[in-house]
């Protein structure tokens, strides 16, 4: 052990912390030509090429720390106290002046392209080229390697960067605690996702952002609320998107620039290196390792529609943009998870039904089909690898059927996937009105009557209702216990039946009162949340294992929400 760490041998200072940084990968991409060394990078332009933009972050003024991941922490070897040093919050609040070598002193953004549900979009960019959009207010500032694992961590509401489009660059900190919270959340659920790092807020800094007054049940927001500003780091092995890719193949097919193509290779090797390492092999042909990527995309793309299903989870507006090509959640600001089960369930109002929660598969395809284009350009001259990359697409809607078809099985204790059994029951949760984590809870005890998952009905039920359920239950039991005893059946449930889940109106109430730096809330939701499937104490069920009450069911700002940022 050296001096560098503590007992315990983990990182507790930041200039051990920098020793980490390795930015190997990084800086086989090409920065943006047009850009200048010192990142003070911040009004609107077009980039026309490179793969990243340098960039400084924008300090917050008067940074307070209010949370950090622990479990993160843990992973990357580094202890609880470094959290709370004046160094690591000056960092991930966007002051990079004095990090220690071999840190580089300035952030970076990229660029990316916008599809919608499978239809590409250049409206956005405020130069109408494509050429303004991209990452406005979330700037990288460390590529590391903790552990034998590479990381990027990325401010977002770090500032303003050249594609922020006129805004201010900033994140509130209502939608900073809700990222925080629910990548932990999710990681805990076991479902792929980027990570929290850190949640910081300015004690000064406040933005203007529509909002709902209080006690509204208006579709829209009717008000300016000014907002605390605050930044939440997150981590992932990239932050590469579907969207970037297309970026650079888009200029590849329109031969805007002399390097397009070659760009757009150096990015999709870059793909492979930063998200696929295990998975493909660089020594291999090129035209071979693309078919492996889209093969591999493919296949945790569907991995995560199941996955997101089984939680209840809903993106929202699952663009392009949105859809990290490492097959991970990206993007907690339009999300919300289902409550009382509808499989048309989309919280945020601009997001259209396409993004709505059983839908988002299809979503998945769509954006796994501008993936495969993006490809596309790099073996145009190759028709047997052309028809080859046809077919892993082709291939998708079968493989999410599949995953999904598995994952049901899975929830309902069955060997097997039965379609009937699945329909049948989708039918009576929607009659019933079913909290649709509290009812695949309930049913992981197994029981043999309606009064055992009466707990998570949103109404009460009639006989003729109750008795369709008894006569499903029956045939259900028969199924999940024809092939294990109850005690593996009950405990193989609760293992992917969380107890525990996201309900808003139980989170706004902590972003609320960390406005004035108090985080009892927000500590208690990153205990309750990060142990999921866990029983947890009494007070904790009785608080957390709930309907929505009714006051919340239409009510702006927790049951919808037209702004996420
Ligand atoms: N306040 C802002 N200032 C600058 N750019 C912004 C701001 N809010 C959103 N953007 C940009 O608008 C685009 C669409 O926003 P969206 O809500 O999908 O992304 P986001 O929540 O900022 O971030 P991400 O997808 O990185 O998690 C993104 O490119 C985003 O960077
Ligand atoms: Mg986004």
């Amino acid at each position: 052990m050296t001096d560098t760490l503590n007992k315990s041998g983990k990182i507790n200072r930041l200039v051990d912390f920098a020793k980490l940084t390795d930015y190997s990968l990084l800086d086989t991409l090409s920065p943006d030509p047009q850009s200048t060394e010192s990142g003070d990078d911040y009004d609107p332009r077009q980039v026309f090429s490179g793969h990243y933009v340098p960039v400084k972050p924008t300090p917050l003024n008067d940074p307070l720390y209010l949370a950090h991941s622990k479990a993160l922490f843990e992973e990357l070897g580094l202890d609880d106290a470094l959290a709370h040093t004046d160094e690591f919050v000056r960092l991930f609040s966007g002051d990079m002046t004095q990090v220690p070598e071999p840190m580089k002193k300035t952030g970076w953004a990229t660029g990316y392209a916008l599809s919608i549900y499978g239809t590409e979009y250049i409206q956005q960019c405020p130069f109408q080229t494509g050429n303004g959009y991209g990452d406005g207010r979330a700037m990288s500032v460390v590529e590391l390697v903790a552990n034998g694992k590479r990381w990027e961590m990325q401010l977002k509401g770090g500032g303003r960067t050249p594609y922020c489009r006129g805004a201010d660059g900033r994140a509130v900190l209502r939608s900073s605690v809700r990222e925080f919270l629910a990548q932990e959340h999710m990681h805990a659920l076991g479902v792929s996702t980027s990570r929290s790092l850190s949640l910081i807020m300015s004690q000064t800094d406040t933005v203007e952002r529509p909002w709902y007054l209080e006690g509204s049940t208006s579709e829209n927001p009717e008000i300016l609320v000014t907002n605390p500003v605050a930044i939440t780091t997150r981590v992932a092995p990239s932050f590469l998107r579907v969207g970037q890719l297309e970026l650079f193949a888009r200029r590849a097919r329109s031969h805007q620039h002399d390097n397009a193509m070659s760009e757009l290779k150096a990015l999709v090797q870059h793909v492979i290196k930063r998200e696929y390492p295990n998975e493909i092999a660089p020594s291999q042909p090129f035209d071979k390792q693309i078919l492996q990527l889209a093969d591999a995309f493919s296949r945790r793309l569907t991995s995560l529609m199941a996955n997101w299903l089984r939680v209840g989870y809903c993106q929202g507006n699952f663009n392009s943009d949105n859809c990290a090509a490492g097959g991970y959640t990206l993007d907690y600001g339009p999300f919300g998870f289902c409550e009382k089960f509808d499989p048309m369930f989309q919280p945020w109002t601009g997001g259209g039904q396409h993004f709505s929660f059983f839908n988002q598969p299809v979503a998945a395809f769509k954006n796994f089909e501008m993936f495969c284009r993006a490809l596309a350009p790099l073996i145009a001259d190759n028709t047997g690898q052309i028809k080859a990359l046809e077919t892993v697409l082709n291939d998708f809607p079968k493989l999410v059927d599949a995953q999904i078809n598995a994952m049901w099985a899975k929830k309902l204790g069955l060997a097997a996937f039965d379609s009937d059994l699945v329909t049948s029951l989708f039918k009576l949760m929607t009659r019933t009105e079913v909290d649709y984590t509290m009812f695949f809870r309930e049913l992981s005890s197994l029981p043999d009557s309606v009064s055992g998952i009466s707990k998570s009905f949103y109404k009460p039920v009639d006989d003729s209702l109750s008795n369709d359920w008894d006569k499903w239950l029956a045939t259900w039991r028969s199924q999940a216990l024809n092939h294990a005893n109850p005690g593996e059946v009950s405990a193989q449930m609760k293992r992917v039946n969380p107890k525990y889940t996201w309900r808003e109106w139980l989170v706004v109430p902590a972003y609320q009162q960390a406005a004035s730096g108090d985080t009892t809330l927000i500590d208690e939701l990153q205990q309750v949340l990060t142990r999921p499937y866990d029983e947890q104490s009494a007070a904790i069920e009785q608080k957390y294992y709930q309907l929505r009450p009714d006051e919340y069911m239409r009510a702006g700002g927790v049951s919808h929400y037209s702004c996420s940022s």
